[in-house]
């Protein structure tokens, strides 16, 4: 089969995606007529035309502004609902998803308002195309500690509905140590832990992620190439890191997608896997990440079967799972062959 025939047809896993980052210009426009909140476009084209980002701030800042139209339980449940959609399109069968709650605390939108409208679209989903998700709490990272311990303490209701934690936002300046706290809380809770480090941030803050909030995964860490010790400490426990190819791309985290690492990272031997972090601001969902590694960095193969497999050993899938998607992807390939 040819490998982009095979980019669609091979069961693929989502680790790294924020649900505030799917929200498309479409639905952000009619969002706003709908709350009759302002915004400073004139069109939808001219929404699009505003995505030029030099830095992750750069992105940072007109994300939170966009997230501004979601108000009420069934923006939050439409919201889900496209991003599931783009799901069965690209033949996504489990995703562990993102959301941050502080971006709608802040406004008065609680829990209460956005966790029912995630749920249903993920019973939904669920139940029509057989798509399984978690939900991963992310903590802003250029607020306080307190914030997010506060934060964790008003989730109660929906523990039951998180798998993991995470912390993400203005990552210069902002170093893994300042959560060691609420990590520490929420792990103590049975959540998993995970962080965005060594995006823009040094390899020094996947170090800290590592080994002040005990990650068991960790969300991009491309800069770890700058730090051989390091390399060889993610190779040797496993970590799984989830890198965002044109995400990077679009922040500048590398020049152009042919000076992208992932590759090389994969073949030194690390757990590497293909995720599209915020697609409705980088212009791509998870197969065009994957077509885009094809295109410009000459993915062949045996690299995408790893990449893909790995989204699965990398997910937080019980191992019997893991292990029938793993079997599924074996045999698609045999039939293919
Ligand atoms: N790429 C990214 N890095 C840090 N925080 C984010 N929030 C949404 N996307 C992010
Ligand atoms: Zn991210």
């Amino acid at each position: 089969m040819k490998l982009i025939h095979l980019i669609e047809q091979l069961p693929k896993s989502e680790l790294h995606l924020h649900i505030e980052g799917t929200l498309e210009p479409e639905l952000m426009w009619a969002l706003a007529e709908k709350h009759k909140v302002s915004l400073p476009y004139e069109s939808v084209e001219a929404i699009k035309e505003a995505y030029q980002f030099d830095s992750l701030q750069s992105f940072l800042d007109l994300y939170y502004q966009g997230a501004d139209v979601l108000r009420d339980e069934d923006d939050f449940y439409q919201l889900m609902r496209q991003y599931l959609q783009h799901c069965k399109a690209d033949n996504i069968v489990h995703t562990e998803i993102m959301f941050d709650p502080q971006t709608h605390t802040a406004r008065g939108v609680g829990f209460d308002i956005f966790m029912p409208g995630f749920q249903r679209a993920i019973e939904e989903a669920r139940r029509e195309w057989g798509i399984s998700v978690y939900l991963i709490m992310s903590f802003l990272r250029h607020l306080s500690e307190p914030e997010a311990i506060e934060t964790l303490n008003q989730a109660r209701a929906y523990y039951p509905l998180i798998t993991a934690v995470g912390l993400d936002s203005s990552e210069k300046g902002n170093p893994p140590e300042k959560f060691i706290k609420v990590f520490a809380a929420a792990r103590a809770l049975g959540f998993k832990c995970v962080a965005h480090a060594g995006e823009e941030g040094p390899a020094d803050y996947i170090w800290q992620a590592l080994d002040l909030l005990k990650i068991d995964r960790l969300d991009h860490g491309v800069r770890a190439s700058d730090d051989q010790a390091l390399m060889a400490r993610l190779r040797d426990e496993n970590m799984a890191l989830t890198v965002c190819p044109q995400s990077n791309i679009k922040l500048c985290v590398f020049d152009n997608m042919q000076h992208h690492n992932i590759l090389q990272l994969l073949e030194d031997g690390l757990c590497v896997t293909v995720n599209s972090d915020d697609p409705s601001y980088f212009g791509g969902y998870l197969n065009d990440n994957y077509r885009a590694l094809m295109t410009h960095l000459g993915m062949d193969e045996s690299a995408l079967v790893q990449l893909v497999k790995n989204s699965f050993m990398g997910s937080f899938l019980p191992a019997e799972e893991k292990n029938k998607w793993l079997r599924c992807i074996d045999s698609l390939l045999s039939n293919a062959a």
